[in-house]
């Protein structure tokens, strides 16, 4: 049988400390004296239980709702004088972080009873993959096979030191993409040096980007490094590149043929090893086509075009994204709520995101911020357009159907995309499973 680890919080020495240990065979327990020790601890080893033990003294209490609120992944039991139960911030945080108390003198029967309890509960939420940060092999999160396909062509394009163009709608994950090419490449100790031509006013790009000479121009006091050569030995990432100047584009084509650049105002050539990885939300060859971009530097860039797919093109992800989302701001979130319902899950499935997984994040961390009750719900998404699951012109077999591809994405999300557990948890045999993905256009 695994041993059941459980971190205990209680002061040295405590009488009720040691009383509880013995009372609690099978149990790995690891004793530290306050929350700060507790963080300390818990920022290197997973634990799924926490006990909360003779916290006796009420000035403690605001700096434990902090820890708590942070370590909500923790099933917190908790152990106290029945005398402050009658404190209302007490009351409070047992409501809010605690899944069951106990009063002193603490009947270990049924203390054993509710950790065994929080240990099942704890088991059950664990997603290995997730946690466990060596089984992680990307931060492009997802479980579609829109981001499988997507992370296999960055391994084959990573190792190989050519211009990547990335292509895709805004926030779907352009700039993750770039870094991951680079992350994966042999250039990932050198430096990954990010730009918006978008958001560079057009007099100070070329300076920026190739750097300039003393004296080039007014207010050029002295040499100045450009992010291309600041980029040597590594990578440079730049976004928009629809919106690069006609003169800029020629160039950047002349830094990939020659692979030397010009600072402004200088003559002599400076060589740079810098891998160059566009990305634009716009249709390039169109602005080839209306003479926005130059054709030549078109077809030098894009010697490894990659698509980002947008978010509703990968909804059986959402399940996932917002899991890991809801996990990475719980910080933030209301005390008292504790995950995302079906239903809201439901609603995400019936939007169709414009602004992609920025747009998820964004609405997510709103929502937990301003939701009220122990899940977030439709309502606290504010989703433009979707309405309730049944509404006006929406038939119910539209819902049904929408509801049927949301609660395959998710099992098979939380299956690994493993067909036959996730069937088995669906009720359905493997070969209905298989028709059903087949309807919806879900692969794995
Ligand atoms: N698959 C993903 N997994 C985890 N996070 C993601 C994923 N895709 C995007 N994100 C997150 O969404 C946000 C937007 O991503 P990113 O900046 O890479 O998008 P973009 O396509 O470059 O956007 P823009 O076109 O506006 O520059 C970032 O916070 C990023 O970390």
């Amino acid at each position: 049988m695994p041993v059941k680890r459980l971190i205990c919080i209680t002061r040295e020495g405590s009488a009720h400390a040691r009383a509880c240990h013995g009372a609690l065979p099978g149990w790995d327990v690891c004793v530290v004296e306050h929350p700060a020790a507790a963080r300390k601890v818990l920022s290197q080893q997973h634990y799924g239980v926490g006990l909360l033990l003779d916290s006796s003294d009420s000035a403690d209490d605001a700096e434990l709702e902090r820890f708590l609120h942070q370590h909500h992944h923790v099933r917190w039991v908790g152990v106290f004088d029945a005398h402050r139960l009658v404190q209302p911030a007490l009351r409070e945080l047992i409501a809010a972080h605690l899944v069951d108390f106990h009063t002193l003198p603490v009947d270990t029967l049924r203390l054993q009873h509710s950790l065994g309890h929080a240990h099942g509960m704890a088991s059950m939420a664990t997603r290995p993959a997730l946690h466990d940060g060596a089984l992680r092999v990307s931060h492009i999160d997802g479980a579609s096979a829109a981001i499988a396909r997507l992370r296999s062509h960055i391994d084959k394009i990573a190792a190989v030191d050519a211009p990547v163009l990335i292509c895709g709608e805004s926030g779907s994950g352009k700039e993750l993409a770039a870094q991951e090419i680079h992350l994966r490449s042999p250039r990932a100790t050198g430096p990954f040096i990010a730009i918006n031509c978008a958001a560079m006013a057009p007099t100070l790009i070329h300076s920026e980007l190739f750097g300039h000479e003393r004296g080039a121009f007014t207010g050029a006091m002295r040499d100045k490094q450009g992010l291309l050569e600041a980029a040597s030995g590594g990578s440079i990432f730049l976004d928009e590149i629809g919106d690069l100047p006609l003169d800029l584009q020629a160039s950047l084509l002349r830094f990939l043929q020659e692979r030397v650049i010009y600072r402004v105002g200088g003559t002599r050539t400076i060589a740079v090893d810098a891998r160059v990885i566009t990305a634009t939300h716009v249709d390039l060859p169109q602005a080839v086509a209306d003479g926005r971009f130059r054709e030549d530097l078109y077809y030098r860039l894009s010697v490894f075009p990659i698509r980002v797919p947008a978010l509703r093109e990968r909804k059986e992800d959402l399940p996932l994204l917002t899991d890991l989302i809801f996990n990475k701001f719980a910080s933030e979130r209301s005390p008292q709520l504790k995950g995302v319902s079906r239903e809201a899950l439901q609603a995400m499935a019936r939007y169709d995101w414009p602004g992609n997984v920025r747009e998820l994040i964004n609405r997510m961390r709103r929502a937990m911020v301003l939701a009220e009750h122990r899940l977030v719900m439709p309502e606290d998404l504010d989703l433009p357009g979707v309405g309730p699951i049944c509404p006006n012109g929406v038939g119910l077999g539209t819902s049904r159907l929408s509801a049927e591809r949301v609660a395959i994405g998710e099992s098979l999300a939380r299956s690994g995309n493993n067909i036959s557990r996730a069937a088995r948890e669906l009720g359905v045999s493997r070969m209905t499973l298989y028709r059903l993905m087949a309807k919806h256009e879900i692969s794995v």
